[in-house]
């Protein structure tokens, strides 16, 4: 093993109990134990953060030599040797702290968000060296060309050049490159690693800030020169130039020699965004979301411990990486449950990343138009400071808003599109603006349904309506993936031709806007139609460039964009998220339908809104038409300070499962008869989950209710030790749950 770059080679000591050199190991697997003791072997030295090789079982296993005493009471002839050391930068102790935090906040095994830290597992592999020429000391060959004179003057001695490169900047082929090293002239070396990402230009100007966006962007600079930990929410109306804003402070913390990382829900609809990246620092920003391939990974990993990359955006996972000197944390649309991850180790990512800024001494700002009643808290208690851009930037003003009550002016039977929506689609075709048309569900229709005996087509595997995609002519299940054909007859009473869709996805609207303008160039913004990354940024392109009258789509058209032609929204059904009686549902339905309606109207031009609704008298859609969103935010919090709901009291949620229906009930039962009891924590269920049956797993939930003041954690721990389960059970715990389902 050849000494690692990164540390002095004097061999350490760490305290132990007896002679025996050892370190505690976390190895990136969901082990419970935590990190495992190994014996370090002499001449070798090993520090907390160092990446190692250690056996484990059989199999050598790469982890990270952790923090805290080993175990005393572990006999120096169980221990197994660390086997070696990667060449990689150690992991730094303030990302060790959040490994360790977000595992016993998430109730996780600290080894699975180790995992999530070393996600790029190539990365730990020194860069692979490329060879290139170098000058020999040699005499000239008897035969010297002006080709072969220009290869050797492009050359300073000692320096190395790539043979592609040489043969270009001397203008000859790479055979004249190869003929003069078999001449001997010049002899192969090793190229310097290069910069994998170039560096962010601070010295282009940014645009010209308005007064109020200038005294925000100061804020934000002051807060980042402090290299002080601290939460500021960044608020705006939609199109106010928030992303401008921050991007200020992006700018300082690199002047300041530290690394900004941007957290944006959906990095493969940021087309637009890099854009504006590009424009205001002349380079590409790193990208980090799950759909990279594992070389850009490995590259992207690794340049990141390097300290290499300035600004990196990225999807939550993000959060994860080994900066080594993060300064500034943005997230940006923090009310976005795209920011919560349900699988594996559920955390929000919102959450942590103020934990990783506090661990950091870095600043963190939330973005939104509509921020979480979470942070509007935390604001209210002065935990964090508000900075608000009131206006749209430039002549734009803000689009009118209005609810089209559907009682009043129904569509015509069959269709979705009431005629008061439909005449405004046609006036703005007919003044050579955009439309946007927006409803929230793929396929053409969300059930399908005998007219004969009334069956409805069902999952086999989930609690969910099979949803009918036309195009490919099959119903799906959005939970699951499952896929059938649609049957020539009715499963159940066999009759012919009675299968009949019931209600709109977005295909059906599509295929009722081309009836009523067959003219109208349409493009459809849906997860099918628009697979990623380069889809978005070439339909974006082509609605920006006015190739697209009419845009109709599901939450993709909602994100960030930016259209200045686009002048009118029209929400097909604006009362879509309001069922089911999740405690956020009115809160999450406003955010959506705001951020909808923000991409009306953001040029000269002015907007308007058309939200078609059976409620327009909902405090939603109320709270839309008044453009009032602190008023319906106070209600909100009015509605949920008494009883103790989340901001105002703390929920964990236990999902069990089983693909045995009476072992889920019978693990349900035990877990709600050994359940916390006790002032101040409440346990609802157990209960059949609204998913009650989830890709062939039945599920069951519980539900902990605590008073703010109520550590949840230990009680979660104590809950499960209690309790002993078969291996086939499952139980999922999620603090601070998002969604119900
Ligand atoms: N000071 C400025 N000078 C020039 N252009 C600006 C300025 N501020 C904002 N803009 C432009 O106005 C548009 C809206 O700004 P931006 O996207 O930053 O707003 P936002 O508040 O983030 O919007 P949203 O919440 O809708 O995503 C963008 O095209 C942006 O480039
Ligand atoms: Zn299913």
């Amino acid at each position: 093993m050849q000494p690692p770059r990164w540390k002095s080679s004097e061999p350490n000591q760490p305290a132990g109990v007896s002679s025996v050199p050892r370190i505690r190991v976390l190895l990136p697997l969901p082990l419970a134990a935590g990190a495992y003791d190994y014996r370090i072997p002499a001449g070798m030295a090993v520090q907390p953060g160092d990446f190692v090789v250690v056996p484990l079982g059989g199999r050598q296993v790469v982890g990270v030599a952790w923090d805290g005493p080993s175990d005393p009471d572990l006999p120096a002839s169980k221990l197994r040797d660390v086997a070696g050391l990667l060449d990689v930068p150690p992991m730094t102790e303030t990302l060790r702290r959040f490994v360790t935090w977000v595992a016993a906040y998430t109730l996780s095994a600290p080894g699975a968000v180790l995992r999530m830290a070393m996600s790029a597992p190539a990365a730990l592999e020194p860069p692979p060296a490329r060879a290139g020429w170098q000058l020999a000391n040699a005499e000239p060959p008897s035969r010297m060309t002006p080709g072969r004179a220009r290869v050797l003057a492009a050359l300073r001695p000692g320096q190395v050049m790539a043979g592609a490169e040489l043969a270009a900047a001397a203008g000859v082929s790479s055979a004249v490159v190869r003929g003069l090293a078999d001449a001997g002239m010049l002899v192969p070396a090793l190229l310097p690693p290069g910069r994998a990402f170039a560096p962010p230009d601070l010295a282009l100007p940014g645009p010209v800030l308005g007064p109020e966006q200038d005294s925000a962007a100061a804020a934000l600079r002051a807060q980042v020169a402090a290299r002080d930990f601290g939460v500021t929410l960044l608020t705006g109306v939609t199109g106010s130039g928030k992303t401008e804003v921050y991007l200020d402070a992006v700018a300082e913390c690199l002047r300041e020699g530290r690394q900004a990382l941007v957290l944006l829900p959906e990095i493969a609809l940021s087309a637009q965004w890099l854009e504006r990246f590009r424009r205001r620092f002349g380079v590409d920003p790193a990208l980090w979301h799950s759909e990279l391939g594992s070389k850009t990974r490995a590259k992207t990993w690794r340049a990141v411990a390097e300290g290499e990359v300035g600004v990196l955006v990225g999807a939550r996972s993000a959060l994860f990486l080994p900066f080594p000197d993060l300064g500034l944390i943005v997230v940006d649309e923090e009310h976005e449950t795209a920011f919560k991850q349900e699988e594996g180790v559920v955390y929000h990512a919102r959450d942590m990343a103020v934990v990783r800024a506090r661990l950091a001494q870095a600043t963190c700002v939330l973005v939104s138009a509509t921020p979480s009643l979470e942070t509007l808290n935390n604001v209210e208690s002065g935990r964090y400071r508000h900075l608000d851009l009131p206006e749209r930037h430039g002549a734009a003003g803000m689009a009118v808003v209005q609810a089209l009550d559907l009682r009043k002016t129904p569509p015509e039977r069959g269709r979705f599109l009431a005629p008061p929506l439909v005449e405004a689609i046609r006036e703005t075709l007919a003044r050579g603006e955009q439309a946007m048309l927006f409803l929230n569900r793929r396929g053409y229709a969300p059930l399908t349904l005998c007219r004969a005996c009334g069956h409805r087509m069902r999952c086999p595997n989930c609690t969910a309506w099979l949803v009918e995609h036309r195009a490919q002519k099959r119903l799906q299940c959005h939970h699951c993936g499952h896929a059938e054909p649609i049957p020539p007859t009715c499963p159940e009473c066999s009759a012919p031709g009675t299968l009949t869709p019931v209600g709109p996805g977005v295909e059906r609207v599509v295929e009722e806007a081309t009836a009523l303008f067959p003219d109208a160039r349409r493009i459809v913004m849906a997860s099918d139609t628009i697979p990623g990354p380069a889809a978005a940024a070439a339909a974006a392109a082509a609605i920006s460039d006015r190739q697209v009258d009419l845009i109709i789509g599901t939450q993709i058209v909602a994100k960030g964009w930016h259209f200045p032609g686009l002048t009118l929204v029209g929400v097909v059904d604006a009362d879509l998220g309001l069922a089911g009686g999740d405690l956020r549902a009115a809160e999450r339905t406003l955010q959506l339908l705001h951020q909808v309606a923000g991409r009306a109207g953001r040029a000269e031009a002015p907007g308007r809104v058309l939200m078609q609704t059976f409620n327009p008298d909902h405090p939603v859609m109320q709270a839309l038409v008044s453009h009032d969103f602190e008023a319906f935010m106070h209600a909100e919090a009015a509605g949920r300070r008494p009883g103790h709901w989340p901001p105002f009291g703390r929920l964990a949620a236990l999902i069990v499962s089983s693909e045995d229906e009476r072992e889920a009930d019978r693990a349900a039962r035990d877990l709600g008869l050994a359940a916390p009891r006790g002032d101040g924590v409440e346990i609802l269920g157990p209960a059949p989950a609204p998913l009650a049956l989830l890709r062939g797993r039945h599920r069951r939930r519980l539900l902990l209710k605590a008073r703010k003041d109520v550590q949840v954690q230990p009680l979660l721990r104590e809950w499960l030790e209690r309790v002993k389960l078969p291996n086939s059970v499952r139980v999922q715990v999620d603090v601070d749950p998002v969604g119900f389902l």
